[in-house]
């Protein structure tokens, strides 16, 4: 049965949503599943953006075949060779032989690395600046290196003004019949699955985040096509600008994550006990979160969204907790910067892991590291209560 929508006179959705999904890379919890978009563009030729993942190739035939109605597939731009978005190429160039496929030297090179097709039988390779005309649509394409993988364009239409994103722009999520973010109630349903895909997928890189934003603002955009999820034709300069304090590494908020790794509780209590002293001097929108039981993608989301950093761990074999390494890897993986940082340790007769914990943020570029550590032993006793006192003053005074 044909599930494709359309998004303008000319143009459709073709994707699929897969709600199966448990993990997204293989890593990424995806409870509320995630879209695959190819969109479909008829002109006097016709244009089919992406393909999809290979578990709903059937779907994106099925949507295609109906929304062609017998017409023929000229064109095949593949802005992403990641298998999310590939994977049906075969399939395609099956069903449609004529077709050409119009992406980067990269992304053709990565297609003969993926398939056994005769590659430059069908490829029209294109590089930044080139264009193609459909008839009443012309495509512009631009590079976009690394936002995601090497071989990355995004496809500018220059009569609807349409910019076909690549991963840039997606976010996690099945769509749910509303397909444009202006249907949804987007700040308070989608936007935390939006960061969290962001900064997991691709807040590595965000300098070429930022360089793609930098071609973007010569650009008059109307509507935004991503790979994943809805598609955006109001307030492009909003979404924009979370992109550009994303990729830039400035946080959202002036408040505070506090991530603690505990086995018996007293790491916890301390943690709640500065998460309760800085909300009684009035920081809003405090974030406390248990390593052990949350996936770390969460944690990482919610560190870009906070100006201050709270990590407590007790010390495990002479090391940290192994779920906060876990997550202190992710951070540094994905580049934080620009935040301040306050570290806490327990151990019943060695306590190590604030040393430990500051070595793995070393390499990271703009981290305020605050003198006021807490070192406890065993639990958070009164006697102690000053320390913890100095300890949420500072991380307070940061937040100014
Ligand atoms: C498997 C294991 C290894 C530990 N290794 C150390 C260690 O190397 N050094 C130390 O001082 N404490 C070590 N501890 C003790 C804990 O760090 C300590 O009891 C801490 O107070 C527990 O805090 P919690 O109540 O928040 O879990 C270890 C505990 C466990 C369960």
């Amino acid at each position: 049965m044909n599930c494709s929508r359309r998004l303008t006179d000319t143009l459709y959705w073709v994707g699929a949503n897969d709600r199966r999904i448990a993990l997204f890379e293989n890593v990424y919890p995806v409870p509320r599943g995630v879209s695959y978009n190819s969109y479909l563009l008829l002109d006097e030729k016709t244009a089919l953006f992406d393909t999809i993942d290979q578990a709903f190739t059937h779907q994106l035939l099925e949507n295609v075949s109906s929304v062609l109605d017998g017409r023929s597939l000229d064109y095949l731009i593949v802005n992403h060779m990641e298998p999310d978005h590939c994977a049906s190429i075969a399939d395609i160039l099956f069903r449609y032989p004529g077709v050409k496929i119009v992406c980067t030297a990269k992304a053709a090179n990565m297609m003969k690395q993926f398939f056994e097709f005769d590659v430059d039988q069908y490829v029209v390779p294109v590089k930044e600046g080139d264009t193609l005309s459909l008839g009443v649509h012309t495509l512009t394409f631009v590079m976009a290196p690394m936002v995601h993988w090497p071989e990355v364009m995004v496809t500018y239409e220059t009569t609807e003004k349409i910019l076909f994103s690549a991963d840039a722009f997606g976010s996690f999520g099945a769509i749910n019949g509303n397909i444009f973010a202006d249907e949804t109630d987007y700040k308070n349903q989608w936007l935390p699955e939006a960061r969290r895909y962001y900064c997991n997928i691709v807040g590595k890189y965000g300098p070429q985040v930022q360089a793609l934003l930098k071609k973007a603002s010569r650009l008059e955009i109307s509507m935004i096509c991503p790979l994943h999820s809805l598609v955006w034709r109001k307030d492009l300069d909003w979404l924009l600008e979370k992109y550009s304090r994303w990729s830039s590494y400035e946080p959202e908020e002036k408040t505070v994550l506090i991530a603690y790794a505990s086995v018996y509780g007293h790491t916890e209590q301390a943690a709640d006990a500065i998460a309760a002293r800085l909300a009684e001097r009035g920081v809003p929108n405090i974030a406390v979160y248990d390593v052990s039981k949350t996936h770390p993608s969460y944690i990482l989301a919610d560190a870009f969204r906070c100006s201050a950093l709270v990590f407590a761990s007790i010390t495990y074999n002479n090391g940290i907790f192994c779920n906060m390494e876990t997550l202190l890897h992710q951070i540094a993986a994905h580049n934080l910067q620009n935040r301040t940082v306050a570290f806490l340790e327990n151990g019943s007769w060695a306590p190590v892991s604030v040393k430990h914990m500051t070595d793995t943020f070393a390499s990271l570029k703009n981290m305020k590291v605050l003198e006021e550590s807490l070192t406890i032993r065993s639990s958070l006793k009164n006697c102690q209560g000053d320390c913890l006192e100095a300890l949420v003053d500072s991380i307070f005074q940061s937040l100014a």
